[in-house]
C-alpha cells in the first residue's frame, strides 16, 4: 500500500469512522421511522409484516437484513438506502445495519442466498454471543497496537499471524477488542469466532461462506463478484471448504480495487470440531497466502495445541507466518483487578464501611500472582465476588481459602474449564500418574518416562491434549503449568475428582515408582536427586499406610544418594535428619532401614565435610582402624576421591564401603569388622603401598585389555566421570579418558612417594608400559619426579627405572617440559597440599596421629 494510502487508513482508524444510525422497527407492526442521520430525514414507519420481520444482525458496518416483505417503498427503507453507502458503524447494542434493498439494487441476489447459510452468531459482535469478552480499558494495549500495525503494514513480510496462548490467557478478548477497533475504523474485512460444540460456530462448514458474506458487505468492490459467483453456482455453499475459499474469497479478492489489506480474524481455531479440519483450514489459508500474497491478512487465534503448532512449524508455513504469543501480563491483571475491586467497592451497599484500599495491597498482590498473569483466574474471581446477594468481603475470603469446599465454589467456572480440557484428553487413566509426577516432583517429560518406566516419548504423547494448561517445552525442560490455579485445582479432590493428585493412594503409588527407579541400576544423573526423593517421601503421613515403602527405602542404589550433582542440595539442608526422623516416627519402620539412612548420613558428612562448613561430624575414637578403612581414608583425604568414585576406583562394593567407613560412626551397630593393624605406626604408608600396587595393576590390566590402544568406553572410571558431568556442553568421553588416565598416573606417583622403600613395589613399577606413562606428558613428569624422590629412600641407588622412563619420552618436543605441571617446585607444593589435606582429615576424624604422613 502506498504511504499516503496507509496514512488514510490509519487516519480512518484514528478517527473511528463512526456513523450512528438507530433503526426503530417494531415487530408485528409497521416499524416506526428511522431517526434521521447525516443528510437523511427521518422516515416514517414501514408496513411491517409482523412475524416475518427478521433482523440478521452482524458486523458493525454491514447488515441488518430487514426482510420486511412488501415494504420496499417504506420511508425507513429509503432512508437506510441513503446512509448505507458508507462503511458506518452502529453502537454495539444495535450492530451495523443496512437494509437488504441496497443489495438487491446492486443485483446481489447471490448475497441473499449466501446469507441463508452463514453463521451470523460467529461474527464478532453478534447478539447471540453478547456479552463478548473484551479487554478491560488500558490492558493489552501494546499487543493490540502491534496487531494493528501488522495488519496495516504496507509491505508485510507475512500475511498470516498466529496468535496463541494457553486456555484463558485472553485471546478471545484481544480478538474481540481488535475486531471492534478495526470495525470502528471501517477496515475490518470479516471475523469468525469458533465456539466449541456449537451447531453453527463449532465446525468449519460455514467458516468461509460467513467470511465471504461479510466481505461482500464490507468491501464494496467485492460485492458484485461474490454475489455473481453464488448466483451462478448456488451449490457453492455446500461444496468443500477449499473450493469455497478459492471461489468465494480468493478469486473475488483479485478485484479488490482499492488494494487496502483485507483483514480477516478467526478466533478459537482449536474449538472447531476435528483436528484434521483445523489443520486443513490452516492449509487452505496458507495456500491462499501463496497465491494471493498481498490482498488477504489472516489473524488466527488458538490455544497452542500441538497439531496447530506443528502445522505452523512445518515447511509449508515456514517464513509465511508470524507468531504472536499472548504472554502473561501481571501488570494488566493488576490493573484489571484493582479497577474491578474499586468498582465493586463503589457499587455494593455493604462496602460503605470497608476502608479503602480494598482489598489491601498484599492481598491484591497475592491474587495477581495466583493469576499467573492470565486473565481467566482474575475474571473468574471478580465474577464470583461481584454478586449482589453476598458481601464482597465474605466472597473474597472464600476465594483466599483454597481448601474451601462448599456448595458454591469461587472457582466453578475455572474448574469447568480445566475439567473440559482433562476430559477431552486421550488415555485419561494413564494421565493422572503423570500429573502427579509433574505436581509433586517438577520433572521434564523424559524424566517422567524413566521414573514411571514408560516407553521413551510416552509422557509427551499423553500430554498432547493438555498444552493449553501445561507448558511441556523441550525434552529436558521441566513441565510447567501455565496457571498456578491449575495446580491448586489438581491438588484439591473436591475440585478435580478423579484427576486429583493429592490422594494418599496416588502419592504412595508415585513414591513406589520413584523408589523402584532408585533401586535399579543407576541410569541418569538428572532424573531426580535424593533431596527431591526425601522431600516427597517425608511429605507422606507417618502412618502404617506407607509400610509398603520400607523395603524399597532400604534398597536404594547408593549411586543415587552420592551422585555428585546432588551433593550441594544435600549439604544446604539436612535432608538426612528429615528422613531419619520421619522413619523413626513412622510405626513399624524396620530398624535396619533406619540404620541404613543413618549410615548414609554419616558417609555423606565425611564426603562433604571439607567442602561445606555447615556439615557436622561426630566420630568415635578408633585407636586401631582396619587397613581397609585407612585405604579408603587415603583415597578420600590424600587423593581427593569423592565417595561416588570410590567403589569404581578401589574396586569395592557400596556395602564394603559403607561398613568400613561407618566403623567410625559413634553408634555403629553393624558387623564390627575392624581388624587390628599389625604395623599401626605405619598404617598409612602401608595403605599407600597397597593402593599404589592396586592402581599399577589396574593400569597394566587396562593396557592388556585394550591391546595398548585407546578405548575410553572400556575404562569404567572415565565413563563414570563422563556421566557425572552430563551437564557440561561439548564434553567427550575421550577427554574424560585422558583426564582419568592422567589422574591415575598422578595417584600412583603420590602413593609411591608415601610408601615405605619396598622392592616389591619397585618391581611392579617396571611393569607399567612406557606408553601409559607418557599418555599424558605432565603426569609422566609427575611420576618421574615423585618416584625419584621415593627411590632416594632406598639404601641402594636405583635410577635405571627413571632412565628407562625418560628414554621412552615419545617426542620431547611435544611434551611441554616448561609447563607448570612439570616444574619441580610446583610438583612439590601440590604434593605437600595433598598430604596436609589428608593429615587434617585424620585430625578431624579424631584418629591417631600415627596415621598421618610425615612431611
Ligand atoms: N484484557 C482483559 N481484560 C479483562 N478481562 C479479560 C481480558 N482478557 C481476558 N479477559 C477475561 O478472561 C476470561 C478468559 O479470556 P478469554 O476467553 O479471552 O481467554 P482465551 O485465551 O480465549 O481462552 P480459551 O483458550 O479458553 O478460549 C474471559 O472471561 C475474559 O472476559
Amino acid at each position: 500500500m502506498p504511504a499516503d494510502r496507509r496514512r488514510s487508513t490509519v487516519a480512518k482508524f484514528q478517527a473511528g469512522g463512526c456513523q450512528t444510525m438507530v433503526n426503530h422497527i417494531g415487530g408485528g407492526r409497521g416499524g416506526s421511522g428511522g431517526d434521521g442521520h447525516g443528510n437523511g430525514a427521518g422516515g416514517s414507519g414501514g408496513h411491517g409484516m409482523g412475524p416475518s420481520l427478521r433482523f440478521d444482525i452482524s458486523v458493525g458496518h454491514l447488515t441488518m437484513h430487514n426482510n420486511v416483505h412488501g415494504t420496499d417503498d417504506s420511508e425507513a427503507g429509503r432512508h437506510h438506502n441513503q446512509i448505507a453507502a458508507g462503511r458506518g458503524l452502529l453502537p454495539d447494542s444495535y450492530p451495523g445495519a443496512y437494509i437488504h434493498q441496497n443489495i438487491h439494487q446492486h443485483g446481489a441476489r447471490g448475497i441473499d442466498m449466501l446469507h441463508r447459510t452463514v453463521a451470523l452468531e460467529a461474527i464478532h459482535n453478534s447478539a447471540e454471543s453478547y456479552p463478548q469478552p473484551r479487554c478491560h480499558p488500558e490492558t493489552r494495549t501494546r499487543m493490540l497496537e502491534d496487531l494493528r500495525d501488522w495488519a496495516l503494514a504496507p509491505d508485510p513480510e507475512t500475511t498470516v499471524l498466529w496468535l496463541y496462548g494457553p486456555a484463558g490467557a485472553g485471546k478471545s478478548a484481544i480478538m474481540q477488542t481488535l475486531a471492534g477497533q478495526l470495525n470502528d475504523a471501517g477496515i475490518l474485512g470479516s471475523s469468525f469466532f469458533f465456539k466449541r460444540g456449537h451447531v453453527m460456530q463449532g465446525n468449519a462448514k460455514t467458516l468461509f461462506t460467513t467470511i465471504a458474506y461479510q466481505l461482500a458487505l464490507s468491501v464494496p468492490s467485492l460485492r458484485t463478484h461474490i454475489s455473481q459467483i453464488v448466483e451462478s453456482n448456488p451449490s457453492i455453499v455446500a461444496l468443500s471448504i477449499e473450493v469455497q475459499m478459492r471461489s468465494l474469497i480468493c478469486e473475488p479478492c483479485r478485484f479488490n480495487r482499492n488494494h487496502d489489506p483485507i483483514i480477516i480474524l478467526i478466533d478459537g481455531l482449536d474449538e472447531c470440531e476435528g483436528h484434521n479440519i483445523q489443520v486443513e483450514i490452516l492449509r487452505i489459508i496458507g495456500q491462499s497466502s501463496y497465491q494471493y500474497p498481498n490482498s488477504l491478512r489472516f489473524i488466527i487465534a488458538s490455544r497452542p495445541e500441538p497439531h496447530i503448532r506443528e502445522m505452523f512449524d512445518s515447511p509449508f508455513y515456514s517464513g509465511h507466518h508470524r507468531l504472536f504469543n499472548v504472554e502473561q501480563s501481571f501488570h494488566d491483571v493488576h490493573r484489571y483487578l484493582s479497577d474491578e475491586f474499586a468498582r465493586i467497592h463503589r457499587e455494593h451497599d455493604t462496602m460503605a464501611r470497608i476502608p479503602l484500599p480494598w482489598p489491601p495491597a498484599d492481598v491484591l498482590e497475592k491474587l495477581v500472582r495466583k493469576s499467573s498473569g492470565h486473565f481467566i483466574y482474575a475474571s473468574t474471581i471478580i465474577k464470583f465476588i461481584d454478586n449482589k446477594n453476598h458481601r464482597p468481603t465474605q466472597r473474597l475470603a472464600l476465594v483466599q481459602d483454597v481448601n474451601h469446599a462448599g456448595s458454591e465454589s469461587a472457582f466453578d467456572a475455572l474448574d469447568q474449564l480445566y475439567m473440559t480440557i482433562l476430559n477431552s484428553a486421550a488415555r485419561q487413566s494413564e494421565l493422572t500418574p503423570i500429573l502427579c509426577a509433574i505436581v509433586h516432583l517438577n520433572l521434564a517429560a523424559d524424566q517422567i518416562d524413566k521414573l514411571l518406566a514408560l516407553e521413551e516419548g510416552e509422557t509427551r504423547l499423553l500430554l498432547r491434549g493438555l498444552h493449553s494448561v501445561l507448558n511441556v517445552g523441550a525434552n529436558e525442560d521441566d513441565i510447567r503449568s501455565h496457571h498456578a490455579s491449575f495446580l491448586d485445582f489438581l491438588e484439591n479432590p473436591d475440585r478435580s475428582g478423579s484427576f486429583c493428585v493429592n490422594t494418599l493412594n496416588r502419592q504412595i503409588s508415585l513414591a513406589r515408582s520413584f523408589l523402584q527407579f532408585c533401586a535399579g541400576p543407576f541410569q541418569d544423573h538428572h532424573v531426580c536427586g535424593p533431596s527431591v526423593l526425601i522431600v516427597f517421601i517425608t511429605s507422606l503421613p507417618s502412618s502404617s499406610a506407607v509400610a509398603e515403602l520400607f523395603p524399597l527405602l532400604g534398597s536404594i542404589n547408593p549411586d543415587y544418594i552420592f551422585d555428585p550433582e546432588s551433593e550441594q542440595y544435600l549439604a544446604e539442608h539436612d535432608y538426612f535428619t528429615d528422613i531419619i526422623s520421619w522413619l523413626k516416627n513412622t510405626p513399624s519402620a524396620p530398624a535396619h532401614v533406619i540404620q541404613l539412612w543413618e549410615d548414609y548420613a554419616f558417609m555423606f558428612s565425611i564426603n562433604a565435610m571439607d567442602r561445606y562448613e555447615n556439615i557436622a561430624l561426630s566420630v568415635k575414637q578408633l585407636v586401631s582402624p582396619s587397613p581397609e578403612l585407612v585405604r579408603i581414608l587415603v583415597s578420600i583425604g590424600l587423593l581427593c576421591h569423592r565417595l561416588f568414585e570410590i567403589p569404581t576406583k578401589l574396586d569395592l562394593t557400596w556395602t564394603d564401603l559403607r561398613t568400613t567407613l561407618c566403623s567410625l560412626r559413634p553408634n555403629f551397630v553393624g558387623n564390627d569388622h575392624q581388624r587390628h593393624i599389625h604395623r599401626s605406626q605405619a598404617a598409612s604408608t602401608w595403605a599407600a603401598r597397597d593402593l599404589a600396587s592396586q592402581f599399577i595393576c589396574k593400569m597394566v590390566k587396562h593396557h592388556i585389555d585394550t591391546g595398548g590402544g585407546v578405548n575410553p568406553s572400556a575404562c569404567p572410571d572415565a565413563v563414570l566421570q563422563y556421566n557425572a558431568e552430563w551437564f557440561i556442553i561439548g564434553r567427550s568421553l575421550e577427554n574424560y579418558y585422558t583426564r582419568v588416565h592422567c589422574d591415575l598416573t598422578c595417584d600412583i606417583a603420590y602413593l609411591v612417594r608415601l610408601s615405605p622403600p619396598c622392592p616389591v613395589l619397585y618391581r611392579e613399577l617396571w611393569r607399567i608400559p612406557p606408553s601409559e606413562i607418557w599418555f599424558s606428558a605432565p603426569s609422566g613428569y609427575q611420576l618421574i619426579h615423585h618416584v625419584s624422590k621415593w627411590l632416594e629412600s632406598f639404601p641402594d641407588t636405583r635410577m635405571e627405572l627413571i632412565m628407562f622412563w625418560q628414554q621412552a619420552v615419545p617426542d620431547p618436543e611435544l611434551c611441554d617440559v616448561n609447563s607448570i605441571n612439570s616444574d619441580p617446585e610446583y610438583l612439590e607444593n601440590d604434593w605437600h597440599d595433598c598430604v596436609r589435606h589428608y593429615n587434617d582429615m585424620i585430625a578431624r576424624l579424631c584418629l591417631p596421629d600415627s596415621l598421618k604422613f610425615p612431611l
